[in-house]
């Protein structure tokens, strides 16, 4: 992971989240530390995602904070490639960025090996979440947030989710998902997030 060395962390502290003129929750805490997990849950439209955008850095906190230790990944619908490029193509863009060791063992790990020369606009909806996965990877953050990883794979895809989380924290990553589908992490957390719902 690029923080080796430092050891990951992400820590939120009262946090709130507005989106347009709706209040989605409020008071949230949320302590994680090296190798740990937390499976965020809740009904359409509580803020899962947005949660994870703010985690990310990526949506202002109406109110509270959040402080990280390490770098961070989001998988999520917007996959970051470009559609004119060729998987290959659009791949290599962010492992140049990343200074990704190794990629080919990945795109064989995710099955895009026969897919790199297939323009990215033409893949289907599990192809590109195993290209998501297969960025995230290459990466090499130490906190990821992934928002519905498993929407989109086949069984057998699905099933290399948790050995792959697995993996990342043991190496002493951090990982937080949404998901409405069961996603197996051992030890994990549970953030019912209705519960922090106004
Ligand atoms: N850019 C935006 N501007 C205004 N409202 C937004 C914006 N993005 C999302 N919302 C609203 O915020 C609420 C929470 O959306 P969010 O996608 O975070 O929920 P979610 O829990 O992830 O939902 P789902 O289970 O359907 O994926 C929804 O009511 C949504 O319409």
């Amino acid at each position: 992971m690029q923080g080796a060395g430092i050891a990951a962390a992400i820590e939120a502290k009262g946090l709130a989240c507005r989106r347009g003129d709706r209040l989605l929750f409020r008071g949230l805490n949320l302590t994680l530390g090296a190798g740990d997990a937390c499976l965020v849950t809740g009904p359409n439209g509580t803020g899962k995602s947005s949660l994870l955008r703010v985690l990310a850095g990526l949506l202002r906190p109406y109110g509270g904070s959040v402080e990280r230790k390490g770098s961070c990944a989001l998988l999520d619908e917007n996959l970051a490639l470009d559609p004119e490029c060729s998987l290959r193509e659009a791949l290599t863009f962010w492992h140049r960025l990343d200074c990704a060791e190794q990629p080919h063992a990945v795109y064989e790990q995710m099955s895009l090996t026969s897919l790199l020369d297939v323009p990215v606009r033409y893949l289907s909806t599990g192809q590109r979440k195993r290209a998501g996965l297969a960025r995230l990877i290459l990466s090499e953050a130490d906190i990821w947030l992934l928002d519905e990883p498993l929407n989109g794979l086949d069984t057998e895809a699905q099933a290399l989710v948790t050995p792959l989380v697995d993996e990342h924290r043991s190496a002493g990553g951090i990982c937080i998902a949404a998901s409405h589908q069961p996603l197996a992490m051992n030890n994990a957390q549970t953030l019912a997030l209705e519960e922090f719902a106004l």
